[in-house]
């Protein structure tokens, strides 16, 4: 086959009986630079023309066995549809011939005689016409083969809003009202709206001359779907419209921005939306000279209900919680404004924090209603997973422009002030102010340095004696941390045990803790002393810490300590948090041979029935009852229901805090156990416990000798 662009190689096959003639179409045609071949009849020139596929022929009518007519009919038959250019040499006027040329499917004629000065030119013409004709078939075939293979719904409409010619790719999704709409309008086939648009974008397209695209939904009772849909004039009144279903591209980009920008669990913005949103308030707040305000909230003690409970519970608990914030932000009445509205963006920045910016308050102390607000919302006691929690904020809260006038300041500013919040007790609310930042700084450099405590010895403990009412004698000691500050000087357990705790570095120092009580308590025996119970605070992280048994256990056999003489403290609260889990600890502890005291019982949940549960030895009666025991009935019931309560469960009762002596009387009148507390001796040096045992074994008792000379 002849190549389908140039003339050059282009094949032409000349037949004729006429040898004469032959030759002269042959050096005419070899002149414009066919590759000219020949036939002398019919039945040679089909032959050939299988052989060669020849770009043109040119066909004499009259031939020996086979005629012009029968040959062209059958190389129409045989070409398969290539429409090769079929030129029919016939008389001048045999207007016959001419006429049975065509039905056999001739492309052409030509007249003897021939003009042979303008054959060339005729075939030349001829072969880009056919040329082009079979580009164009080709270029129609790819078409259509693309429009086969899309999934599109496609129509041709006509200026008037007819439609010409409809494909329907997945038409029935888009819930067309006629299974046939060629012949009717748009408006007629779509439904109401989706009609109208298109009609509409329809004569956009018509005058500008470039696609028009606009997406459109449909819905159906089971479902929504989203289109696309793109026209285009087609000439110069009609239009071309694809209709795409991008439902799922639309879906699967809705949930990018889902995962982008918002949090999975709660379904609220995530931080960088949250950044986003108030770089956006503030920009406004700066243009329009407005207020607004940042209120950064944070759960407390959430990571304890996180770890006790699981995390789970901890789950359910922050889509509760979002749920209350985001029902107390949208509460309307809070401004007294008229209706529901939005009157701040709430957003999950992580973890348990929370932040609400009010974009448009006229005064702070809107941002104070909507903090109390939230506090007031999570107050009640949520149900969660079969468990009732109580939960509660620290908000802190800061103002644009007085607290920040830029995003990272005012965040941190609402940051600090939160923190400040927690230290005030927790579940309040705190505006920022300057002084808080110097805080956050202490509190950072404190932690800094209590990170360090640890290997440059900067921590020693002290010990306060525990003393027997009935004989007066000191008959054990709980051991408190202390930190040899380099610039603070000492700094007493208060100041820094509860930083440790929310750092985790309280495991650490624990730990040293722990260890360091046990040894003193063999010192002292190997000094020749009486043993000493020796009490060792446990925070709650320590309680539940998986390696804790662990540790005891090496701990008594590195130290040698008699397990019965350590006694481990831990708070109510501890043992009331997951009390599955705990009782269950309590048992592990009794089985090594430890013995554990209650420390600062009536503080919490002073639930003694439920304490039966566990096997304590030893209940500490918190030091704000003592405080006011001799004075307050209110304390001296809790203190006397509490002794009599202990007693019949057959646990030892210490009271923490006695500083008077009438609150000794007191207690030694309502049959307490021990004591401890600065009356007796403030917590000192082992030394001086050391001294006072040596004392006591002459019979010299506290507080006729007290410490309090030595004490820190
Ligand atoms: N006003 C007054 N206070 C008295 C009196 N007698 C004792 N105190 C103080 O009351 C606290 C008693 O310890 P706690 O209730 O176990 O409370 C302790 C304990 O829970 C915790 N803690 C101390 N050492 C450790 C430790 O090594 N590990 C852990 N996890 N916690 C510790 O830190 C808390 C505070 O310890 P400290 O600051 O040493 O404060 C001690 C002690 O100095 C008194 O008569 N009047």
């Amino acid at each position: 086959m002849g190549e389908t662009t140039g003339t050059t190689h282009q094949i032409a096959l000349a037949v004729d009986d006429d040898p004469s003639m032959r030759l002269m179409l042959r050096k005419t045609l070899e002149r414009t630079g066919l590759e000219v071949h020949e036939a002398g009849n019919g039945q040679l020139a089909l032959d050939r023309f299988q052989e060669l596929h020849p770009d043109i022929v040119l066909l004499d009518i009259s031939m020996p066995v086979m005629d012009g007519f029968r040959a062209c009919t059958e190389m129409r038959r045989l070409e398969n549809d290539r429409q090769t250019p079929i030129v029919m040499v016939t008389g001048a006027d045999d207007h016959d011939s001419i006429r049975r040329a065509y039905e056999v499917g001739a492309t052409d004629f030509i007249t003897k005689p021939i003009n042979w000065r303008i054959l060339s030119h005729r075939v030349r013409y001829m072969l880009r016409a056919s040329q082009t004709m079979r580009q164009l078939r080709e270029s129609e075939m790819r078409n259509r083969a693309i429009l086969e293979a899309m999934p599109d719904i496609m129509f041709r409409i006509a200026a008037d809003g007819t439609i010409l010619d409809f494909r329907p790719g997945q038409a029935s999704a888009l819930d067309l009202k006629t299974s046939r709409p060629v012949g009717r309008t748009v408006s007629e086939v779509l439904s109401g709206t989706t009609g109208t648009l298109m009609e509409n974008h329809l004569r956009r397209a018509l005058r500008a001359n470039g696609i028009q695209q606009y997406d459109f939904e449909v819905k159906s009772a089971l479902e929504e779907r989203v289109y696309e849909s793109r026209l285009v004039a087609s000439g110069r009144d009609e239009v071309f419209a694809i209709v795409r279903d991008v439902t799922d591209t639309k879906r699967a980009e809705e949930r990018m921005r889902q995962l982008a920008y918002f949090d999975e669990m709660t379904g609220l913005p995530n931080r960088q939306f949250f950044k986003e949103q108030l770089e956006q308030s503030i920009a406004q707040a700066r243009r329009y000279k407005r207020q607004m305000a940042l209120l950064f909230v944070d759960l407390d003690r959430f990571k304890r209900i996180n770890d006790t409970l699981g995390h789970n519970i901890g789950d359910l608990l922050l889509k509760r919680v979002a749920h209350q914030i985001s029902h107390s932000v949208r509460e309307s009445d809070v401004v007294g404004r008229a209706g529901v509205e939005e009157l701040g963006q709430i957003a999950r920045l992580g973890g348990d924090e929370f932040t609400v910016v009010l974009s448009e308050i006229k005064s702070p102390e809107e941002a104070a209603q909507v903090a109390r607000r939230i506090q007031e919302s999570l107050v009640q006691p949520m149900k969660v997973g079969g468990y009732e929690i109580v939960i509660t904020p620290s908000i802190g809260v800061a103002i644009y422009p007085d607290h920040g006038e830029d995003l990272n300041t005012l965040l941190k500013n609402a940051d600090v002030a939160m923190y400040y919040a927690k230290g005030e007790g927790r579940n309040n609310y705190q505006f920022y102010t300057p002084a808080m930042n110097e805080r956050a700084f202490d509190r950072l450099t404190l932690e800094n340095a209590l990170r360090r405590a640890l290997d440059n010895n900067e921590l020693f403990i002290h010990y306060q004696p525990q003393v027997n009412l009935e004989s007066g004698e000191m008959v054990g000691v709980e051991a408190l941390a202390r930190w040899q500050h380099p610039e603070r000087g000492l700094l007493s357990a208060g100041n820094f045990i509860p930083l440790a705790e929310e750092t985790g570095q309280v495991i650490l120092i624990g730990e040293w803790v722990l260890r360091r009580a046990c040894e003193q308590h063999c010192e002292w025996l190997q000094a020749g002393l009486p043993p000493l119970r020796m009490a060792v605070n446990l925070s709650g992280l320590q309680f539940r810490q998986e390696g804790l048994l662990f540790l005891l256990r090496d701990v008594i056999e590195k130290t040698g300590i008699d397990p019965a003489y350590l006694e481990l403290e831990v708070t109510e609260s501890i043992l009331m948090q997951n009390t599955e889990q705990a009782r269950e600890r309590v048992q592990e502890l009794k089985d090594l041979g430890v013995t554990l005291a209650v420390d600062d019982f009536g503080t919490g949940y002073s639930s003694l029935s439920y304490l039966k549960n566990f096997p304590v030895k030893t209940l500490k009666i918190d030091q704000s009852f003592i405080r006011n025991v001799a004075e307050d009935a209110d304390s001296m019931a809790i203190t006397d229901a509490i002794i009599a309560m202990a007693h019949s469960l057959g646990m030892r009762v210490i009271a923490e805090g006695v500083e008077k002596d009438e609150q000794l009387n007191y207690l030694r009148r309502q049959n307490c156990d021990e004591v401890q507390g600065f009356l007796f001796s403030r917590p000192v040096a082992p030394e001086v416990i050391d001294e006072h045992l040596r004392r006591q074994a002459e019979g010299v008792l506290l507080p006729d000798q007290p410490l309090l000379a030595a004490a820190e």
